[in-house]
């Protein structure tokens, strides 16, 4: 789908006037972040499969420069080479699946300022919104321990795009499974359900209603026991609709439970499976659940949940809403020549990394395990000892000796010249890679409350040119 009307209206009045003031300059844009939801310490990026269809499929047809004509804010030239817009540029980005830090360039967009301006909007609309699912169902699992969940969000996402690429993400992020069949079927995912509630109102009787679920689905049984009473009902029929199940050789699937103290109803109900002789039969838990609940509820109640099932929560980012990625300008390109630019700001904080970049995550000598990242120029080339300082400017300790460690960078090539020169993986490999990039991260940094932070260092030269810019910067 042509995305490039998703923008706001400043891209475009920019856009027109870089065409008349400035009309030779290449910019280059980083996309990055400052601050983690739910103060993590890390997110992991998601969405930039869709960010190479955005660009690569960004046109404007009659309709839309129709439409814009009638604003009566843009030259006929430039109405033209929207008309004929092709992407002529670069852009370099971190494969999706890896975890990042704050201030870490995720994509670098680079090209003819009248064109990478555009895609501003729309980068940051695809890649902030799976980016922070992606994190959030990270968190979610984590918490699950290796537990399976199940993305059941659809229902509660912001629209229907929303419950489809966050599905995606959330897979990215770890989920088992979704329910969500346009994402399965789009996307490749594993496609997983029980039943509602309407489906147990709508017989005589629960055990009616579980036995005709049975016969239709004799290897997908699990019965949601919740609808009248899972003690005195809800778990004793499932018990019978087992037996005949098991009588007619099909292996019972298990539970769901989706009101009331999870953790007690399900200790009940493991007793009462197991008593049976169903201790293989699983139990899943859903009802507004999330990251602290499935921790409580595993960790400190020893509630015996095999799945769980997690909607809302997940799908919004409910107790973090928002990833305030941003697409900054860092250097602008003029016959031949590389400008580095900065933007100042009141707050330290914010002044942004100028120039030109390239990323490294460093492991220890001869291991796997990351302990550090560096951003550094581009054209610089690490030594094997270094002196770095933090990328964090508000950090007091300031100047870090780095040595003993292998390094990779971690941008690649997407775009060049205006063609695409990557294949984005499958989301299962994405999930797979994103496993292995996690695993090598230090446990202190996972944690979902307080974790460490880890170290992100800029190089001496980056910071050299930072405050060059800060201080001869000309209003
Ligand atoms: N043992 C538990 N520990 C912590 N949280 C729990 C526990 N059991 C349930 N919860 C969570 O408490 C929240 C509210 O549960 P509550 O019991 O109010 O809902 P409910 O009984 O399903 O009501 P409704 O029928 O309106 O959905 C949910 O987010 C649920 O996941
Ligand atoms: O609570 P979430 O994490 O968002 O998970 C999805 C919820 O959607 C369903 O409830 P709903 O009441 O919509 O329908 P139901 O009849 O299937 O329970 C399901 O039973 C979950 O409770
Ligand atoms: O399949 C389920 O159990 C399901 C799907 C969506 C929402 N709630 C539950």
């Amino acid at each position: 789908m042509n995305l490039s009307m998703v923008t706001d209206l400043y891209e475009l009045s920019m856009a027109n006037g870089y065409q008349q003031a400035l009309e030779k300059e290449d910019g280059v844009f980083d996309v990055f972040f400052r601050h983690v939801p739910d103060d993590g310490s890390f997110v992991i990026t998601a969405g930039l499969a869709q960010a190479i269809q955005a660009v690569s499929d960004f046109h404007f047809d009659e309709k839309d420069l129709a439409y814009l004509k009638n604003l009566d804010l843009f030259t006929d030239n430039f109405l033209n080479f929207l008309k004929k817009f092709k992407f002529s540029g670069n852009i370099s980005a971190i494969p999706e699946g890896t975890p990042v830090f704050p201030r870490e360039p995720l994509l670098t967009i680079s090209g003819p300022l009248i064109e990478t301006q555009l895609f501003e909007t729309i980068l940051l609309n695809i890649v902030n919104h799976q980016s922070l699912i992606a994190t959030k169902a990270r968190r979610i699992c984590y918490a699950a321990q290796g537990m399976p969940i199940m993305e059941f969000g659809a229902r509660r996402a912001q629209g229907p795009s929303a419950a489809t690429l966050g599905a995606r993400a959330a897979i990215i992020g770890g989920c088992a499974s979704t329910s969500n069949l346009l994402a399965a079927e789009k996307f490749g995912l594993t496609v997983a359900g029980t039943m509602a509630h309407s489906w147990i109102e709508a017989f005589p009787n629960e055990l009616s209603a579980f036995e005709k679920w049975a016969e239709l689905y004799p290897d997908n049984s699990s019965l949601l026991v919740d609808t009248y009473d899972v003690v005195s009902s809800g778990v004793p029929n499932a018990i019978k609709v087992f037996q005949k199940l098991e009588e007619k050789g099909h292996k019972p699937i298990g539970i769901r439970i989706d009101s009331g103290d999870i953790a007690h109803l399900s200790k009940l109900a493991r007793k009462m499976l197991d008593d049976a002789g169903f201790s293989e039969a699983k139990i899943t838990a859903s009802n507004a659940l999330d990251e602290t609940t499935i921790q409580s509820l595993l960790f400190s109640q020893g509630a015996p949940i095999d799945n769980f099932g997690v909607g809302e929560e997940l799908i919004t980012s409910a107790s973090d809403p928002v990833l305030s990625g941003v697409y900054k300008l860092v250097a602008i390109k003029k016959e031949g020549k590389i400008i580095p630019k900065i933007k100042i700001s009141d707050s330290r904080e914010k002044v942004t990394l100028p120039g030109i970049k390239q990323l490294y995550r460093l492991y220890k000598k001869g291991t796997r395990q990351a302990f550090a990242d560096v951003i550094a120029l581009k054209e610089e080339r690490l030594s094997k000892r270094m002196l770095v300082k933090s990328a964090d400017p508000l950090d007091t300790k300031q100047n870090i000796n780095l040595m003993d460690f292998d390094l990779e960078t971690l941008q690649t090539n997407i775009f060049e010249k205006g063609k695409i020169v990557y294949s984005s993986p499958t989301v299962q490999q994405i999930k797979k890679v994103s496993q292995q990039s996690l695993s090598e991260l230090p446990e202190e940094t996972k944690r979902l409350k307080n974790p460490n932070k880890y170290p992100v260092y800029i190089t001496e030269k980056l910071a050299k040119l930072q405050d060059e810019l800060l201080n001869d910067q000309e209003y």
